[in-house]
């Protein structure tokens, strides 16, 4: 299944926020989003997920979703959005309780996506037992659930120290490796972005315009073998350098006031 964004421009109020944004995440591709602070980044992904309607443009999806998807689109966010008074099974059944009301076979999709996320051991502890990282796993297990075409992250791993950070993105590349389900990927950090994505959308800033999409010219796979790791640094440059000006402007703009 694709996800198209055609032409979405948004303002709120008098405030311009994206201008004429068009790009297609073809279906099991990774699309990162990366831009200067401000540039409608996270608006670009509320539109795409439909918790927004656009200015104008439109988000649509094209083709047929995966068998047994309850929801073709799902979020995973920064803040993880866990429910504290739940257990992390229960966290992961949530999405789920309307839609499959059979319990034992709700029960196979949670100790699936559990599986799928390394959590089978923790599944009656309370997220507040867990660590940051585990806490994410929660989330990504929340959002599998309901088997998604295409998974929404908002900056998932920047609430995650870097050491966590690294131990996620591994969890990223193993589940995104049969290329069943794809992702935009809305990050700051541009090692995430050519860790993670196939292709980069580059925004300039606010209102947010394509600038380039840049294609990651590696299989995931061969992205975490040790000789890869000068060829990442240099398209993550190549990123920066594209970016670079922009951001000091916007930094600027923040300190004036
Ligand atoms: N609901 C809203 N009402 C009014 N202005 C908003 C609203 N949501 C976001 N904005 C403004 O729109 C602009 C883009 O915000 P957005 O969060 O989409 O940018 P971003 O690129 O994700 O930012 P960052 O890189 O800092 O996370 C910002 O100036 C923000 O203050």
């Amino acid at each position: 299944m694709d996800l198209i964004a055609d032409h979405i421009s948004h303002r709120f109020g008098a405030l311009d926020v994206l201008d004429d944004v068009s790009f297609t995440a073809r279906a099991g591709e990774v699309v990162a989003v990366v831009g200067p602070s401000g540039c409608g980044k996270s608006t670009l992904l509320s539109i795409l997920g439909g918790l927004l309607e656009p200015s104008s443009g439109v988000a649509k999806l094209r083709g047929v979703a995966p068998p047994e998807s309850l929801n073709p689109l799902t979020f995973v966010f920064q803040d993880f959005a866990l429910l504290p008074w739940c257990t992390v099974a229960e966290n992961v059944e949530f999405p789920l309780l309307n839609a499959i009301v059979d319990a034992a076979a709700r029960r196979a999709v949670v100790d699936d996506a559990l599986s799928r996320t390394g959590l089978s051991d923790f599944r009656k502890a309370y997220p507040k037992q867990l660590s940051g990282g585990m806490r994410q796993r929660v989330g990504i297990a929340r959002a599998l659930a309901v088997r998604p075409a295409i998974l929404l992250m908002d900056e998932p791993l920047s609430a995650l120290d870097s050491q966590t950070r690294e131990l996620l993105m591994e969890d990223f590349v193993r589940l995104l490796a049969d290329a069943t389900m794809g992702a935009v990927y809305v990050t700051h950090n541009l090692e995430e972005a050519v860790r993670l994505a196939d292709r980069i959308v580059v925004l300039s800033r606010r209102p947010g315009r394509v600038r380039e999409v840049v294609p990651i010219p590696m299989t995931r796979a061969e992205r975490g073998e040790l000789h890869a790791r000068e060829k990442l640094l240099a398209l993550q440059n190549e990123l920066w350098s594209l970016i670079r000006t922009e951001a000091i402007d916007v930094e600027r703009e923040v300190q004036r006031g």
